[in-house]
């Protein structure tokens, strides 16, 4: 299947869109050896390197110019401090990474793509601590959202609040079909409150009144109810994820960079710069908030009510 998957990525980029690459005169080094792969043999794998750390494996394939990074962190994959951490400096090296112009995130433990921020790192801790974890969340999502490289989310398992974001903040979803699975800002069911940014990127994928509807009610949806509001863009057997998320990547990457990004900047910047122009007043108002008694309070329910639930 891996091999039929590359045979289309060739295809795709003998297509039109290497036309377009070559007016441009913009092929890059890995276009430049897809064009010398006969068509008929599938593409051998010459050059792969993986960097694997705490919570993240990253799997770089050079011929195909695409990362793939898995969330490693069981049994949730809750986004703690070091994984926020993590990720952002794997990030920053991808990007850094010419020939790596695409990135797929799943999740390494099917069932949990994410289960969002770490509600361990959300109380009975210092101002500090809540202002370094903050910092941490907002610099993952201006540098996912932001990302020159094509991002897809191969969303392989439930996805909630913060979970949510990471696939939100990525160019295209494409979801497991399976209905035990939930995707969606649910901040409110914790007695939280979803940032405007988180906010603004629901809003800049759905709409303002679905965003409106699901931000109130906390809504968790079902991948087919996610693929008819419009959170996710695919829905697939739970086995065929990674391989269409290849798939789609063939056709986004068959778009010149350059004109991709800049259209990709044109669409985002005012949001990013919205979060830009007051981050420090973001961070002090997610500390004072998070600090509050009945806050610290809820959230404390609320993880006791996930543990109750196993009983
Ligand atoms: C007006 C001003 C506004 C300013 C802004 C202010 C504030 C905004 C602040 C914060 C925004 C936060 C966004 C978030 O991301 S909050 C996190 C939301 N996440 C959830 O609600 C998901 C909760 N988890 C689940 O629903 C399930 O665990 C899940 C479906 C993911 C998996 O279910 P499963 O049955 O497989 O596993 P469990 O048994 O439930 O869990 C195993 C284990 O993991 C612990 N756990 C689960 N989720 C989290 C989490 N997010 N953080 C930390 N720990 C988590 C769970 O408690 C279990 O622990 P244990 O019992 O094994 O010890």
């Amino acid at each position: 299947m891996a091999l039929r998957v590359v045979s289309v990525l060739k295809r795709r980029l003998g297509g039109p869109g290497q036309k377009l690459l070559r007016s441009g005169n913009l092929l890059s080094a890995t276009q430049h050896r897809w064009e010398k792969m006969p068509s008929s043999v599938g593409f051998p794998v010459t050059s792969r390197r993986s960097f694997s750390k705490t919570a993240l494996i990253v799997d770089v394939d050079h011929n195909l110019g695409i990362a793939t990074m898995k969330m490693n962190n069981p049994p949730v994959n809750s986004l703690s401090l070091e994984l926020l951490t993590n990720f952002v400096i794997d990030l920053e090296k991808l990007e850094n990474e010419k020939r790596c112009r695409g990135l797929i995130i799943t999740s390494a433990s099917p069932k949990i793509f994410s289960a969002g921020l770490d509600i361990t790192e959300m109380y009975g801790k210092s101002s500090a601590h809540y202002a370094e974890f903050w910092k941490a969340v907002q610099e993952l999502w201006l540098k996912l959202y932001m990302s020159n490289m094509v991002v897809i989310a191969a969303i392989n398992g439930s996805s909630p609040a913060g979970g949510c974001l990471i696939s939100l903040a990525g160019d295209y979803r494409i979801m497991a079909d399976n209905p035990k699975y939930t995707i969606g800002l649910n901040e409110t069911l914790l007695g939280i409150v979803a940032p405007f940014w988180f906010k603004d990127t629901l809003v800049n994928t759905i709409g303002n009144r679905a965003s409106e509807h699901a931000l109130q009610l906390g809504l968790l949806f079902s991948p087919t109810d996610a693929l008819r509001v419009g959170i996710v863009d695919q829905v697939v057997p739970e086995d065929k994820v990674q391989d269409t998320a290849l798939n789609v990547m063939s056709r986004w990457l068959s778009i010149p960079d350059h004109a991709r990004q800049l259209t990709k900047t044109m669409m985002r910047k005012p949001t990013v710069d919205r979060l830009l122009k007051q981050r420090e007043a973001d961070i002090k108002n997610f500390v004072s908030f998070i600090s509050r008694d009945s806050i610290q309070k809820s959230l404390h329910m609320y993880m006791k009510h996930l543990k109750e639930r196993k009983e």
